[in-house]
């Protein structure tokens, strides 16, 4: 049975559910129960803390999850990243009052508020830079208000929670994370565990595509298919219409009105573009 460590609470929550849902795997009704049993799939749902599941999962009792990656490096635990999962981007980033700091370099000697120690600490180490690390729990931009410390380190999104508070960020940033599907370093992939990667990669993939069909004279082919070349090639049939073929491949969602555009452009007719609703590829 594959053992799987999902957010129960926090940024990835939702999206987290959704796309396990999306890739066939039960869900659990309400936001009080911890475990869910999937015999369809022969799966087991643990739902935990962000922060705690790279540690489950290092450990060996549960054989994946998912969680940031700046909290996998986080927790130092013996476990990596199998999948990037295209939500709960972030950047992880030194903020200070305006104008304060310009760069890492200029936090020697001082104290920097975070939640994320581990990362903060490995990057000064990185770096060269002998500072205070100030590990809070959360809500860290208010540390240098409160006087604990002189500059943060933590999460940025938008930026509204800095700009709430009247702080900038500086210098380079620090990580770029996103949701991640991580497993045990090292250890071999069962067969469950091959499947939920499928399925996933297949949810992700009919995020970012979609699929056009169109209706093309036959001399005119090759330039079509130069337009929208598919994954192994596009389906090419014969219409009734003598002289004209069919035309069906899948393109990225992501400028797929240019794409019906420039297939506009050289005569296509019938031009229809439908959402994938699941794909394995
Ligand atoms: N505003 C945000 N937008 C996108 N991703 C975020 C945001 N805040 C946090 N994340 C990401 O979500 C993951 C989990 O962080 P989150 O803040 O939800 O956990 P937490 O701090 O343990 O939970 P909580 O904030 O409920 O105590 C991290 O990988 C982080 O980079
Ligand atoms: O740039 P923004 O879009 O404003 O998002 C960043 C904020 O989101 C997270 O906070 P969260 O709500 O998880 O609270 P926490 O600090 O207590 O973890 C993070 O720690 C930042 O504070
Ligand atoms: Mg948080």
């Amino acid at each position: 049975m594959l053992r799987l460590a999902v957010p129960n609470k926090g940024a990835l929550t939702e999206a987290a559910q959704t796309i396990l849902s999306e890739a066939g795997y039960r869900q659990r009704r309400d936001s009080k129960e911890l475990v869910v049993v999937d015999p369809d799939n022969d799966c087991e749902l643990f739902f935990l803390r962000p922060r705690d599941i790279a540690v489950y999962v290092g450990e060996g009792t549960l054989d994946a999850g998912i969680t940031g990656r700046d909290m996998l490096f986080d927790s130092g635990a013996p476990a990596e990243e199998v999948v990037p999962l295209g939500f709960g981007q972030s950047t992880f980033r030194f903020a200070s009052a305006p104008g304060a700091y310009s760069g890492v370099a200029d936090l020697a000697g001082l104290r920097i508020a975070t939640s994320y120690a581990g990362l903060l600490g490995k990057y000064l180490a990185d770096k060269g830079v002998d500072a205070r690390v100030i590990k809070l729990d959360g809500a860290v931009e208010t540390a240098i208000r409160l006087g604990v410390a002189d500059a943060v380190a933590d999460v940025v999104e938008t930026g509204t929670t800095l700009r709430n508070v009247g702080l900038e960020v500086f210098g380079d940033p620090i990580a770029r994370s996103e949701a991640v599907l991580i497993k045990r370093a090292g250890s071999p992939e069962t067969n469950g565990f091959q499947q939920l990667i499928r399925r996933l990669q297949g949810v992700l993939v009919a995020r970012d595509f979609v699929m056009i069909d169109y209706d093309i004279r036959a001399e005119r082919i090759d330039e079509a298919i130069a337009i929208t070349p598919g994954m192994e090639g596009p389906t090419v049939s014969p219409l009734h219409r003598e002289g004209w073929v069919a035309v069906r491949a899948m393109v990225p969602r992501k400028g797929h009105q240019q794409v019906m555009d420039q297939l506009w452009e050289i005569g296509a007719k019938a031009i229809l573009v439908t959402a994938i609703y699941a794909c394995r590829l």
